[in-house]
């Protein structure tokens, strides 16, 4: 669903991501977990044809982003870090609002329910944003990228900030993107939530991918002390 074939981005003089070859199938939560700078955002941003590669090649469902970046995108769904809505408007109207962008509606019923399912409470459906927690923007966030029914997701730290039971609830629908086949590649800090949630987890660094490992075959404390050898290890 996601490839990623040499891809290669430079800002100026600086290669930000040097011949990134990845792919993330249908149902598969790939993790990236790497310190700042490693090229994590620059990965996304390729995909969702923000950035022009200066080499290689970035398919989404086989489709080349750099050539049609339209296209392209029908099949990604994005959550970033911040979740940008509008304050004045409801979780429910922020929810019309950018679903109508994508020219699929929805019935009233339809987006309510898409909002309890990415677990907002139903007392905050008809509040304005502005009194919501940053969680609870998330899950409008979610319910967004839900409503567009792409076949990708891409999610850039979408659990920083949350509390534990919130970071919690977005693990399971993680899980949910994944059962129902969709492709989710997650760049992220959090080494446990990567290890709980991820089906693969790769490790990047100066906008290298060094490793790429089953999710399965590392428990937590492996898992860090695999990320704290490429940390120090010399590239
Ligand atoms: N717009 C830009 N202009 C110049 N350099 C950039 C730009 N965006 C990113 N970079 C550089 O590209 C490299 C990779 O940045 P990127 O944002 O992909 O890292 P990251 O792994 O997502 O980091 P973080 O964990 O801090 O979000 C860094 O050296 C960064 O300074």
């Amino acid at each position: 669903m996601l490839q990623a074939i040499a891809l290669t981005c430079t800002f100026g003089q600086h290669t930000a991501l040097h011949a990134l070859d990845l792919e993330v199938g249908k149902g598969e939560i790939c993790c990236l977990l790497g310190p700042n700078g490693a090229g994590k955002t620059t990965t996304l941003n390729c995909f969702l044809g923000f950035l022009q590669p200066a080499g290689g090649t970035a398919l989404v469902n086989g489709i080349n982003v750099a050539q049609h970046r339209q296209e392209a995108r029908r099949h990604l769904a994005y959550i970033p870090e911040t979740v940008m809505l509008y304050p004045y408007l409801s979780g429910l109207e922020n929810l019309q609002f950018f679903n109508a962008l994508t020219g699929r509606e929805l019935s009233k019923e339809q987006y309510i329910q898409l909002l309890l399912d990415a677990g907002l409470q139903q007392a905050a459906i008809h509040r304005r944003v502005q009194t919501y927690s940053k969680g609870m923007r998330q899950k409008v966030g979610i319910a967004i990228a839900t409503a567009k029914n792409a076949g990708a997701l891409l999610l850039d730290e979408p659990t920083s900030g949350l509390d534990p039971r919130a970071s919690n609830e977005f693990s399971d629908l993680l899980r949910r993107f994944s059962n129902e086949g969709r492709a989710v590649l997650m760049a992220t800090h959090d080494l446990y939530r990567a290890r709980e949630v991820a089906t693969r987890i790769g490790i990047m660094k100066e906008g290298r991918l060094l490793t790429m490992m089953d999710a399965a075959a590392v428990d937590h404390y492996a898992l860090e002390s695999i990320y704290m050898e490429h940390m120090t290890a010399e590239l």
